[in-house]
Order: structure tokens, then C-alpha cells, then sequence
């Protein structure tokens, strides 16, 4: 059997007295793209950068494409996207992009790669001058331009408009077309339930689930939908076959889990309509990658 692309044993990493990492296992697959997910402080971005070889784990193990991160044969073979920087701020887009293909054997066609991501009436605009998504995107081109067998991608799209978040989206998916075994990190779980074959939701430096984002979402329904706030959800719940459960969450946004059928859907209908309220927007739906992830990682800020 291959062996994944980055497979992470243990690790773990400490700043100080905090332990940033904290015992985390996971494997990123062959072929497929991983998303790892968190809240802030997690210890994503502690996790990528030790596999990536710009930090140096304090315990565990870690192997990139079967190699220690650092190994001398990963920089031809793997392509990295910080969250910021990477580019010389004085350095011309296009130029920088050509110069940096070169260090490859089998690179993509600079000119392309800018035009598909937007780039290209940029081409002689150096690096400071451009705005910050037009800089993300510049990394990202530089990330991918040496056709990698394996990326990692530090929160891609933060701060791109939508017509770039797509444009980002294709190239990644086009690389795992290509054969290409790609991490990810985000805070977008719309980004990672359209993307990611495998996500990892990672909280206080461990891994707190993992799976597709089909069996994390699982097959349970619910029924959702908006009315005034502060219904009487316990005289509801009396009316809704037994094993059924209903939250206000938020204000005035209701949704209701249990065996989501006919009988459910009539007796809340019923209910609103004999309680004088009128349910807007009212909708089946399965349990989104959000509603699992603040479920396990609660809904204080850090
Ligand atoms: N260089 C550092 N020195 C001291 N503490 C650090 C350092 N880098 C990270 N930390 C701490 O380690 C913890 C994990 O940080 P990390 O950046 O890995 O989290 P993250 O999941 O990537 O967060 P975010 O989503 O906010 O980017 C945090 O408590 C952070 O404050």
C-alpha cells in the first residue's frame, strides 16, 4: 500500500509554556486534498509548519511524501503558500512567477497560471503594489507553478472576493486531477465541504474529529426555519414525535432534529399555524460541516 502524503504521529509542539500541539495525529491521503480546520490558536498553522519544515516539532513524528520535513529532496517536490509573504516586495509579478517555474524540471505555463488566476494585467506590477487578495493570489500561482506532488495551502482564500475564491478553487481541484496530494488550512467550511476529500477538525492542539465531509455531516436531516424569536419550544417539542430536539439558534432561526419525516414536517406545521406564526424559509436539510464543527468546538472565542 502507498504510504500518504504527510503522515503526523504524536506530534507535538510547545511556545513556552503553551502547548500549542498537543499529541495530534493525522494523515493527509495520496492523491487527495486534506482540510484542517479549527478555531484560532488550534495549532493549524504550528502543525503545517513543522511539516513544512520551517519549525521543528518538540516531539512525534513526521514524514512528507515518506521523508523528514527538511529532507533536501522536498523543495522540488512540494510547493508551499504562506499566509503572507514568500515574494519580494520590489519583485515584478511575472517576472518572479517565470524565474520561479525555472527552479523546476516540469513546470506549468507562468503566463497561463496568471491569466487563470486574474493576474495578468498585473504581470509588471511588483509585489508591494498589488492588494492583498492580488498578492494571495500571486502566492498561490507560486505555490503550484512547479506542478508539486504535494501543496499545502495556509488559509488559501482569506480575504479573496468571490469570483478569486472560485478561480482558487478550480486550480486546487485541478491539481488533484493531476495527481496532486494537497493540505489545506481554513476557517471557510464551505471551502472545505466543497473541496476536501478527508477533513480534520483540530482543537487545543489534538485532532477532535475526522472523516469526509459526508460522514462528519452524517445522513441525519433537520428542519430549519425562521419565526419570531422566543417561541415556546417546549410546548413545540410536546407536539413532535418522541426523540425529537429544537433550538433557537440564533435569535429567531429554529431547527429541529430527530427523525426529520412527513409526520415531523405536518405537526410543525400545524403548530405554527394553530400558534399564529407564520415559518419562513422554512427547509430539509442535512446537518452542515459548521453546525458539526461548532458542536465540538463550542462557541466561546479564542
Ligand atoms: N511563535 C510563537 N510563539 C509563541 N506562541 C505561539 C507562536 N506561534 C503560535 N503560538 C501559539 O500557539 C498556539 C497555536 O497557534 P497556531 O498559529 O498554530 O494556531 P492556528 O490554529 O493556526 O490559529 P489561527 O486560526 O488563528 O491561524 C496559539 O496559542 C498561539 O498563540
Amino acid at each position: 500500500m502507498n504510504s500518504p502524503a504527510v503522515e503526523v504521529v504524536d506530534l507535538i509542539k510547545r511556545y513556552g509554556r503553551t502547548t500549542a500541539v498537543d499529541g495530534l495525529t493525522l494523515s493527509a491521503g495520496l492523491g487527495a486534498i486534506t482540510a484542517i480546520l479549527g478555531p484560532n490558536g488550534a495549532g493549524k498553522t504550528s502543525t503545517v509548519e513543522i511539516c513544512e519544515g520551517f519549525r521543528k516539532a518538540d516531539g512525534g513524528v513526521v514524514r512528507v511524501l515518506g521523508l523528514e520535513p527538511g529532507h533536501r529532496d522536498l523543495p522540488a517536490r512540494v510547493g508551499i503558500m504562506l499566509q503572507s509573504g514568500g515574494v519580494p516586495p520590489a519583485a515584478r509579478v511575472g517576472e518572479w512567477l517565470r524565474t520561479t517555474a525555472r527552479f523546476y524540471a516540469r513546470p506549468l505555463d507562468p503566463g497561463t497560471l496568471l491569466e487563470r488566476l486574474g493576474l495578468t494585467a498585473h504581470a509588471r506590477t511588483p509585489y508591494r503594489r498589488l492588494s492583498g487578495g492580488q498578492q494571495q493570489r500571486l502566492s498561490l500561482a507560486g505555490a503550484v507553478v512547479g506542478r508539486p506532488e504535494l501543496v499545502f495551502l495556509d488559509e488559501p482564500t482569506a480575504g479573496l472576493d468571490p469570483q478569486a475564491r472560485h478561480a482558487c478553487w478550480e486550480v486546487v481541484e485541478e491539481l488533484r486531477s493531476c495527481g496532486a496530494s494537497v493540505v489545506l488550512t481554513t476557517h471557510h467550511m464551505d471551502e472545505a465541504e466543497r473541496l476536501a476529500d478527508h477533513v480534520v477538525i483540530i482543537d487545543r492542539g489534538r485532532v477532535v474529529a475526522e472523516g469526509s465531509p459526508c460522514a462528519l455531516t452524517g445522513a441525519e436531516r433537520q428542519l430549519r426555519f425562521r419565526a419570531r424569536p422566543g417561541l415556546d419550544l417546549d410546548e413545540l417539542l410536546a407536539a413532535l414525535p418522541v426523540g425529537s430536539t429544537a433550538k433557537e439558534s440564533p435569535s429567531g432561526h429554529y431547527i429541529i432534529e430527530g427523525h426529520v419525516g412527513p409526520e415531523l414536517l405536518a405537526t410543525v406545521t400545524a403548530w405554527c399555524a394553530a400558534e399564529g406564526v407564520t415559518a419562513d424559509d422554512l427547509s430539509v436539510e442535512r446537518r452542515t460541516l459548521e453546525d458539526v464543527f461548532l458542536e465540538l468546538t463550542g462557541r466561546e472565542l479564542r
